[in-house]
């Protein structure tokens, strides 16, 4: 088996960082950020749908500016990145889509089942695009998003090659249902279907070629 990782610390084809910190404690410390970005999550919503009169507003801005500064106290330099220890725990919890720590990921829970990726999410409003409805780069977002995660297939890198998107109808804010599926491979690129479904059917539809990069090994490979 051709190992995927570099040494502690460096960074691997495709940007993906060895860290050698024990499995345990990166549990621990992604349910700590977790449980930081779900009030984050809670503020934003709450943001976007407060009425309360200006004046509250402005102290509100004003309490958390001062929260703002207590977490920048200690900052990396850059994004999270995506990061791996020897078990294959991987952790990128700045991801747009599943990052733990990221209150601006839904965050969606991908799940691996037998004919590829299923996720369940509740969009709320701050993911609207027309009134009601989902925006439409925000399906896009997801359905890229569980799309790699199939065509990767826990045990290679791929990246989005092309994404070609068809909007049946409008996707109501509230319970979707995100499924993927891989129909095809061909050398290095993986052609992959998925789909939005609400409690009525089929909303979105995509079709994607994903592409391992040359000179990324597969775990198997
Ligand atoms: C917790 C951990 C989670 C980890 C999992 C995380 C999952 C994240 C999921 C989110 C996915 C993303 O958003 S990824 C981010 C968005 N995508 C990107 O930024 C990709 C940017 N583009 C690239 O890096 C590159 O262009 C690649 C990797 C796509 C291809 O480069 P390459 O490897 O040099 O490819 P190349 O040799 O030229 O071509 C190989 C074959 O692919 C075909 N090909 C090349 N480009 C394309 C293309 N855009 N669309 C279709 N087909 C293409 C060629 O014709 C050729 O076919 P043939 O001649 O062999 O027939």
């Amino acid at each position: 088996m051709t190992s995927r990782f570099p040494d502690a610390g460096a960074v691997g084809a495709g940007g993906f960082v060895r860290d050698d910190t024990p499995t345990p404690e990166v549990d621990r410390r992604e349910a700590v950020m977790a449980s930081l970005a779900g009030t984050v999550r809670e503020l934003v919503d709450a943001t976007i749908r407060t009425t309360v009169a200006d004046d509250e507003v402005h102290r509100v801005r004003d309490e958390l500016a001062l929260l703002v500064d207590r977490l920048r106290a200690a900052q990396l330099p850059g994004p999270a990145g995506i990061r791996y220890n020897a078990e294959f725990r991987a952790w990128n919890w700045g991801n747009a889509v599943v990052g733990a720590a990221n209150a601006i990921a839904p965050p969606l829970e991908v799940v691996h089942d037998a004919s590829g990726c299923h996720a369940d999410v509740v969009l709320g409003a701050a993911y609207e695009g027309p009134p009601g409805l989902v925006h439409g780069g925000v399906s896009a977002m997801l359905l890229d998003h569980i799309m790699g995660v199939t065509a990767s297939a826990m045990r290679r890198t791929t990246f989005t090659g092309t994404l070609t998107m068809r909007y049946r109808r409008g996707t109501p804010l509230g319970p979707l249902r995100l499924e993927a599926r891989i129909v095809r491979e061909e050398g290095r690129k993986v052609f992959v279907v998925a789909s939005i479904s609400d409690a009525e059917g089929v909303t979105v539809e995509a079709d994607g070629v994903f592409i391992q990069p040359a000179g990324t090994p597969a775990v198997d490979g």
